[in-house]
């Protein structure tokens, strides 16, 4: 097909922080005409009925009203990754625009990288790491102790694909799962990971030794760990968070790290992210924080703009798409 023939893509950039990947354009281009928004708003009087699909990357190009407005035929947005917070999903769907995500494509590294976090929480690696090689002896002391992990419980909060992923691994460590859902799993999944259900988040909360998060960011879960729940968890106890830095209290949070309500925290997001140098969390010895690397493998980014592809192609040509987000 020549290339004015294939739909028109519009994206944020190629490359940059903001911008989809310059090893994905090729595959890209071969089932668009792609169009970056600078492109697009040097010549938003010719391109603006050309545009079909936008692929968001990184929350990139931000869409808001102006920008729907100015796309009449713009008939699907494809997200890089499977939240979709930063959307206003009722708006979109309301201009008869179908959106989709990539759940099946960042499933197994978001869970990994929650693991990851949890194993270098427990057993202070970021520390180690810093005193070795500072040739500090502090470490070397026999006291100088992290926790084990095997046969310890874990909470997960959120057991959508990334919950499910997390008790897997957690089971070859031989941990005791817990997890709270706003839906409890079916019997055989449940069996299949050894997890028992909490219907209320406070028993999981107190009887953890890990909890992590692993829910979507929504009215119901903004905040959903403030003072009183960081207050039910063990003082031994570590937090990981892999969902959305605004599930935590964030001021709670340090106050409990502070105190030694709660042991230690990883985070893998914070708001706003990157946190500013001076926040106070970025200054706390108890707290591994990761700068939003859950999705960032390279085979996991090449899924994610596969599943996008799919996703659009099925919606251009009226087919079910493999993963449709619906307003609600
Ligand atoms: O942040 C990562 C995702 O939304 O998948």
């Amino acid at each position: 097909m020549e290339e004015h023939e294939l739909p028109v893509l519009l994206v944020n950039e190629v490359g940059g922080i903001c911008g989809v990947l310059e090893a994905h354009v090729d595959f890209l281009k071969t089932h668009f005409q792609l169009i970056t928004m600078r492109e697009f708003l040097e010549n938003k009087n010719i391109l603006s009925k050309n545009v079909q699909a936008i692929y968001l990357w990184w929350h990139k190009p931000v869409i808001d009203p102006e920008l729907l407005q100015s796309l009449p035929n713009l008939k699907v947005i494809a997200n890089s990754g499977v939240g979709m917070d930063h959307l206003d999903l009722k708006l979109i769907s309301g201009c008869g625009i179908k959106m989709a995500n990539c759940p099946h494509a960042v499933s197994s590294s978001t869970a990994d990288t929650g693991m990851a976090l949890l194993l270098a929480s427990a057993r202070r690696l970021v520390e180690g790491c810093h005193i070795a090689v500072s040739l500090d002896t502090e470490c070397f002391a026999p006291d100088w102790l992290g926790e084990e992990v095997t046969g310890a419980t874990l909470g997960i909060i959120g057991m959508g694909n990334v919950g499910y992923k997390i008790a897997l691994r957690a089971k070859a460590f031989e941990m005791k799962i817990l997890y709270h859902n706003r839906k409890q799993r079916k019997e055989e999944e449940e069996q299949a990971i050894g997890a028992i259900y909490c219907k209320k988040i406070e028993d999981l909360l107190q009887q953890s030794d890990f909890v992590m998060l692993a829910v979507s960011l929504t009215p119901q879960t903004h905040k959903l760990i403030g003072k009183r729940e960081l207050e039910l968890m063990k003082h031994t106890a570590i937090l990981i968070n892999i969902s959305r830095g605004l599930v935590v209290d964030q001021e709670a949070l340090l106050e409990a790290l502070h105190t030694g309500i709660i042991k230690a925290a990883a985070l893998d997001v914070t708001y706003p992210e990157p946190l500013p140098r001076d926040h106070p969390l970025l200054k706390l010895k108890n707290i591994i924080i990761t700068p939003h690397l859950g999705i960032k493998t390279r085979k996991t980014t090449r899924m994610i703009t596969e599943e996008a592809v799919a996703n659009i192609l099925a919606a251009l040509n009226g087919l079910p798409m493999p993963s449709e987000v619906l307003p609600d």
